[in-house]
């Protein structure tokens, strides 16, 4: 949809909500004269002005007033401040509302402003739902509704905590009229100054309210409005949503409530009716809709038929809001009780609801808990709020309560269901339980994402659903995966990439690829449908390595989404998730030269590979003849302990320490360790000969060392000092074919010599240790000696092997 278009459709829709209310207000505001021609106008320019101001936050979604964070229901409060001129004027109640998420932000209601003299003044406020004690109404300029209709602009891409549009939408995507929240954001005015029982002709007519049955009557006077000149306009007026065409009208249209509708009937049925009730739960759950069918069935003259009837005169009255026994009021701050007790005998019922009673004043709590124990007898209060908490305990405790638990998706796709064979739309399940699923239990979301999906067109695939959920679709996301799996980085990227532009939320995406992994593993994915140009899924059934493989992607998610869920990074994360599925071999890293694959220089070479690189001529010299390297550790941090037979040398060594390291770096390819010492004469004991006197040992990574620091640093210090040619074993155990017994008796040799191979350790440490060092080692050996024999065999033979093709020359 192009952004001219967006707004064309946006104009008709503002339109058709606006007459509406105008057409309430004028109605209201005209008990005895008509309409003036002036007030037209002036309501013709409001409206335009109006979608000026929407089609301005279409363009620019920014510009609307940030949303609220805190949504939970329970604390939501809001202060209404439209100013209505005249007592038993209420025109707010049909008002085009728009408001955005459940928390409610804002709100655009027309209302009527006393002005100086005789004119009125029509005008567009936003009110805003704030904290208790706040007020929040804006004017248009600074706070614009983020969509005036059904469809934002945008509506795919946006998204709120996480949440699609859809998700926080639900009766904000209403138009205007189709949201009984609208009616709820008028009651501001001062109720006391309109006398309950009097006669109050167009006292409840004021509001269009979910059924729109009051804006539907007022259309068919049709007597006192320019506005039904235009017939598209009518029409357009005429349009009911969803919520309004199939909300309930009797108890067994309630879905998923059967506890509540049982005991409602019953209290009907058995004459057992309370003075106070307080209907509470989440939102679209069905509250004020039971409320009015509560509040119809206490006044329904039939007998014969289950009540209400729809067909009595109080039922026809009711629905054509003419029944003055059932009154709707949305957050008042004060209400004339008192004025309930006018008369005091009725013949009827006489049913206030109070919707949204959580956001009502102190003062109107405090004048109702007065009341409560001396009402009429007919007189029922129905209480209709989110949570009971923040109601006055006072009254609380005096009422019946009913919870309205989160329907059930089954409830919610049987009852779109019905509503889409009604609409005729043809719709996948698949695509209703989509719908159901994201609903969060409110019907009312439902059947609002159901209308907007209408929109598009009469055949509903899950795709589309999931498009405009914010989703992506099964398709997008095997091919995604598909890519990923086989190791295609270029695409795996490039894919993701295109995916994360249409604003998908990288969790969002992460899990949908979990579920979409776990239904491929089950068997319950169908592939049939796709296409063949997959590479991975391309044969089927998978195989049991690709299974495997799917598990551990799995695996990789679900540990990623820890990560992702802390991360501001999240796009990134969940690349490296991705291209961690399977690895690219054209990326692969050749093995490093520390590997125990490649040839390992020995001592010497790389002691002359230092030498040659220093960069002093005297100190090359110096060093070839007096230094030696006593031992290297090769790991991710190589030490090297230099030795020097005298203080002298020692010295001079130290004053070109620098030039050693460098060469040293140079040579090991990374920064080293340098010890410089003077060889002791302990140190020439404990060595045999000088060609055996230093030795290469290689640690493991930092990480393994680290876990294993405590257990084996000490002994790694006290005996790797010299070396011992394990290699000539090994390849004498080679060529000779021992048997087992021979082999034992040889691991017995070995250690009994103090060859040993560290089972713990990859790197190979052969030492020929001192008597001291030897009694330490027989004393830990004692501990462990069986394990240690046999294990130490085989891993020798193994080790042995490899030394033996890889560098024979090592030792
Ligand atoms: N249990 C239900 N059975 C049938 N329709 C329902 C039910 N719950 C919600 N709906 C649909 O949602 C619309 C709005 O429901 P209703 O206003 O009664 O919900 P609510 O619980 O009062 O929500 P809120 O607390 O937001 O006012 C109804 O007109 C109807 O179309
Ligand atoms: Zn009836």
């Amino acid at each position: 949809m192009t952004t001219t278009t967006k707004v064309e459709h946006l104009r008709n829709h503002i339109h058709l909500t606006n007459c509406i209310h105008l057409k309430n207000h004028m109605h209201n505001n005209n008990n005895n004269s008509k309409q003036s021609p002036v007030l037209t106008d002036r309501s013709l320019l409001m409206r335009d002005l109006v979608l000026l101001q929407r089609s301005r936050s279409l363009r620019d979604p920014s510009a609307s007033p940030r949303m609220k964070e805190d949504n939970k229901e329970g604390k939501r409060r809001s202060t209404y401040k439209n100013v209505v001129s005249k007592p038993g004027l209420r025109l707010c109640s049909s008002s085009p509302i728009v408001s955005f998420g459940g928390g409610g932000t804002s709100k655009v209601t027309p209302s009527v402003e006393k002005l100086d003299g005789l004119s009125r003044k029509k005008s567009y406020r936003v009110q805003k739902y704030e904290e208790e004690g706040g007020h929040g109404e804006q004017n248009m300029a600074t706070a614009v509704p983020r969509h005036g209709c059904g469809l934002p602009f945008n509506w795919s891409r946006i998204h709120h905590r996480g949440k699609t549009i859809l998700d926080i939408a639900g009766r904000s995507l209403s138009c205007g009229m189709s949201d009984s929240k609208g009616r709820k954001g008028l009651n501001d005015t001062p109720i006391s100054s309109l006398p309950l029982l009097v006669d109050s002709e167009g006292w409840q007519h004021d509001y269009s309210g979910e059924l729109g049955i009051f804006a539907d009557d007022l259309l068919n006077n049709g007597k006192d409005s320019d506005f039904s000149e235009n017939s598209s306009r009518r029409n357009a007026r005429l349009h009911q949503s969803f919520t309004q065409k199939y909300g309930p009208r009797t108890f067994s249209d309630l879905v998923g409530q059967s506890l509540v509708v049982q005991a409602l009937s019953n209290a009907v049925a058995k004459r057992r009716v309370g003075l106070l009730y307080v209907f509470h739960g989440p939102n679209g759950t069905g509250k004020t809709s039971c409320a009015r069918v509560f509040a119809r069935a206490l006044n329904c003259h039939s007998m014969e038929q289950s009540k209400p009837c729809g067909v009595c005169s109080s039922c026809v009255s009711y629905d054509n809001g003419k029944n003055r026994n059932i009154r709707e009021m949305g957050p008042v701050k004060s209400f004339d009780f008192e004025s309930l007790f006018i008369k005091k005998r009725q013949k009827h019922h006489l049913v206030l609801i109070f919707d949204d009673c959580d956001t009502m004043s102190t003062d109107c709590w405090n004048a109702l808990s007065k009341v409560v124990d001396r009402a009429p007898r007919r007189v029922v209060f129905l209480l209709v709020c989110s949570s009971l908490d923040v109601l006055p305990h006072v009254v609380v405790s005096r009422c019946q309560k009913f919870f309205f638990p989160k329907l059930k998706d089954a409830d919610i796709v049987g009852s779109l269901q019905g509503v889409a064979l009604k609409e005729e739309i043809e719709i996948e399940e698949d695509a209703l339980k989509l719908v159901a699923l994201r609903s969060d239990g409110s019907l009312r979301d439902a059947e609002m994402t159901l209308e907007q999906l209408s929109l598009l067109g009469t055949r509903i695939s899950l795709p589309l659903v999931q498009e405009m959920v914010g989703l992506i679709s099964d398709e997008k996301l095997v091919d995604l995966l598909d890519l990923a799996l086989s190791a295609d980085t270029v695409n795996t990227v490039k894919n993701l990439r295109t995916i994360m532009e249409t604003g998908v939320e990288p969790l969002a995406l992460m899990s949908q690829l979990a579920t979409v992994i776990t239904d491929v593993l089950a068997g319950s994915y169908d592939f049939t449908k796709e296409e063949c140009k997959r590479k991975f899924f391309r044969r089927q059934p998978l195989s049991k390595e690709d299974m495997e493989k799917l598990r551990r992607a799995l695996k990789t998610l679900s540990e990623l989404e820890k990560q992702l869920r802390v991360s501001n990074d999240k796009v990134t994360w969940l690349t490296a998730a991705l291209l961690q599925l399977a690895p690219d071999q054209r990326y692969l890293v050749p093995p490093s030269p520390c590997n125990n694959a490649a040839p390992r220089p020995s001592v010497e070479d790389i002691w002359l590979a230092v030498i040659e690189d220093v960069r002093v001529n005297g100190l090359r010299e110096f060093l070839y003849r007096e230094g030696k390297i006593f031992s290297i550790s090769i790991g991710s941090a190589p030490t090297v302990e230099l030795m020097f037979n005298s203080p002298v040398t020692k010295l001079t060594a130290e004053n070109f320490r620098d030039h050693i390291l460098r060469a040293f770096e140079a040579v090991l390819g990374s920064p080293v360790t340098l010890a410089i010492r003077i060889e002791s004469k302990k140190d020439l004991k404990n060595v045999g000969s000088s060609s055996l006197r230093s030795e290469i040992v290689e640690l493991e990574d930092e990480t393994e060392s680290d876990r294993r620091k405590d257990l084996e640093a000490s002994q790694k210090q006290s005996i790797v000092r010299g070396k011992a040619s394990l290699g000539q074993v090994i390849k004498q155990a080679e060529g000779n074919s021992w048997s087992k017994r021979k082999a034992m008796l040889i691991a017995d040799k070995l250690e009994h010599e103090n060859l040993r191979l560290e089972s713990s350790s990859r790197s190979l440490i052969c030492w020929k240790s001192s008597r001291s060092v030897r009694r330490k080692v027989s004393r830990l050996k004692k501990v462990r000696r069986r394990r240690v024999r046999l294990h130490s065999l085989l891993k020798i033979v193994m080790c042995g092997k490899s030394l033996s093709t890889a560098s024979p020359s090592r030792f």
